[in-house]
């Protein structure tokens, strides 16, 4: 239950009554993440609908696994209040909205309360799960099943939970769940029913709750689209908080686009009235056209401008945009090269990724390059390969069609800026350094930063560059090593384009020239 500690953070004139509203609201929601995020995604809009009148439910928090940042307990000391600021261009207005959202009922932490969260299973109005785990936290990992403590995965947990829920109400298939994951995979909703559907297997549990989960639970594909860039810079933050003569630990902001595409019938906004409050929320037969110009536009163009511009000493997405060369090269690679590989209507593709670059150009929201480079490695594989690979394997057939008319010698290559892109993400992991705080990479100005990534990989990488570093290898044989890592790019693509190794060496090797 909410504590009435409202010194904190003090409500907003006329906001009284939706708190205490809330505090008597049901548990409909179970939230599993406490990040950014969806607390400037999902709680906003939960927190629009409930103003609206038109959701009456509460949700309960929790945090995903046990180790990490306490945010969560944090959370429940400001009886689970925050504040969002959302600021940008609205309409080609400038609009900064302050809100103090109120949508959670409890946040707690289920590994420390482990029977708070199965009464949660128990709670006949509970209707759905709602995730944020990163990538990293939607994955199948094998553990044994632990009778009355939580296993450590998110899939895992929430297998437990269900069983829970199937032995309360007896298997009642009115009691089963919609699951909304926000994680951003393909098919989100297909991976955690094939994760909860193993962990039945392994841990042999009875085959009518398997056939309940399948039958009357819910794994809804979806995609979210919001920059959400979280707590802002120490500068901003104390202006405001003087403004507002409060401090708030937990502030995130967001820019006031939004999107929520949801593969479900549109009768589920009857349970989850989010576009009738106005929302941007829409339900679609078919989420991969959604998904795909969303990741490779503009995912792929951050996860690029990202690494290079962390390479040229930058620090933000709008001075990468706003950077000569960078800014151009990023607008030519997201329209010559990115939109012509994605089979959709390509009108289409160039309005969409015009507003995408001007959402890039937000004047009023800070976006740390560093924050979103992040894990490179496996963004790369979703966000770039896919449009590189579709470049070498066209190529390749083109040069195969004119072989078969006595054309050769020709090599396969990439166009300018998605080779630039591969070249960033291989020199942007030059590990230069290794200490107890982690793996190092190096700036063209010679600035160094940490590298936040899977610590196998980053392992192998620091041993290849090694080997250059002694000069026992030179650049283009590193590239070569690089571009043989299956890992990375899901096939062998040194030994499929042998020629790719050259090209992006020059790359690499032009710009530390220019330095
Ligand atoms: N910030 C944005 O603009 C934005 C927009 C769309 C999607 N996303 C997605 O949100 C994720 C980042 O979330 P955020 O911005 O809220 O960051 P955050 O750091 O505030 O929160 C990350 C959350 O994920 C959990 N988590 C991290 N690694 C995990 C793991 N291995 N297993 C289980 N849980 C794990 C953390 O505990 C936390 O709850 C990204 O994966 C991104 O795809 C972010
Ligand atoms: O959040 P990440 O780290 O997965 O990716 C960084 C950004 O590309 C991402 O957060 C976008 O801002 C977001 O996907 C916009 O909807």
């Amino acid at each position: 239950m909410i504590k009435q500690r409202l010194n904190r953070i003090s409500l907003e004139a006329g906001q009284k009554h939706v708190f205490d509203e809330l505090t008597e609201a049901p548990v409909t929601v179970l939230q599993i993440g406490e990040g950014n995020f969806l607390r400037g995604f999902f709680d906003w809009m939960i927190h629009e609908s409930r103003k609206q009148g038109l959701f009456q439910g509460s949700v309960a928090v929790v945090q995903p696994r046990p180790s990490g940042k306490p945010k969560i307990e944090e959370l429940a000391e400001q009886d689970g209040l925050y504040t969002l600021v959302t600021r940008g261009l609205e309409n080609g207005s400038p609009v900064e909205r302050k809100q103090v959202i109120t949508v959670f009922s409890s946040a707690f932490d289920p590994y420390s309360d482990w029977e708070q969260f199965f009464s949660l299973a128990k709670q006949p109005q509970l209707r759905f799960v709602v995730s944020n785990t990163t990538e990293a936290g939607l994955v199948y990992r094998q553990e044994a099943y632990s009778e009355g403590k939580p296993v450590q995965s998110f899939p895992g947990k929430l297998t437990q939970l269900l069983y829970e829920r199937y032995i309360a109400f007896n298997g009642d298939p009115a009691k089963g769940l919609i699951c909304l994951p926000c994680e951003l995979l393909e098919r989100n909703g297909d991976t955690l029913r094939e994760c909860v559907l193993r962990y039945c297997e392994d841990w042999r549990l009875p085959q009518a709750f398997r056939s309940w989960v399948v039958e009357h639970n819910r794994f809804l594909n979806s995609l979210v689209d919001r920059i959400v860039t979280g707590y802002p810079d120490a500068k901003q933050a104390e202006q405001w908080f003087a403004e507002w003569g409060y401090e708030d630990p937990l502030l995130t902001t967001a820019e006031p686009y939004h999107l929520w595409a949801i593969e479900g019938e549109s009768e589920l906004e009857q349970q989850l009235p989010l576009a009738s409050a106005g929302l941007n929320v829409l339900w679609v037969d078919d989420l991969k056209p959604f998904q795909q110009r969303k990741v490779r536009i503009l995912n792929g163009a951050h996860t690029f401008m990202a690494l290079l511009g962390m390479l040229k000493g930058l620090s933000e997405v709008r001075a990468a945009m706003e950077h000569d060369e960078l800014g151009v090269l990023i607008i030519r690679t997201i329209e010559s090269e990115i939109i012509p590989s994605l089979p959709y209507d390509q009108t289409e593709l160039q309005t969409y990724a015009k507003q995408v670059c001007e959402r890039f150009l937000n004047p009023f929201i800070q976006h740390r390059l560093s924050d979103i480079t992040m894990n490179s490695l496996s963004k790369f594989q979703t966000r770039l390969l896919p449009s590189l690979k579709f470049y070498l394997q066209h190529n390749e057939a083109f040069i195969a069609q004119k072989d078969q008319v006595g054309s050769d010698g020709e090599s396969v290559s990439l166009p300018q800026g998605l080779a630039a892109a591969l070249a960033a993400l291989l020199r942007h992991y030059r590990i230069v350094k290794v200490d107890e705080s982690g793996y190092w990479g190096q700036s063209f100005t010679g600035e160094q930063y940490l590298l936040r990534d899977d610590r196998e990989l980053l392992i192998k990488l620091a041993d290849i560059w090694a080997l250059f570093h002694q000069a026992e290898r030179s650049l283009q044989e590193t590239v070569a090593v690089l571009l043989s890592l299956e890992e990375l790019w899901q096939s062998n693509l040194h030994a499929a384009y042998p020629q790719l190794a050259e090209q992006i060496t020059s790359i690499i090797e032009q710009w530390e020239r220019e330095l």
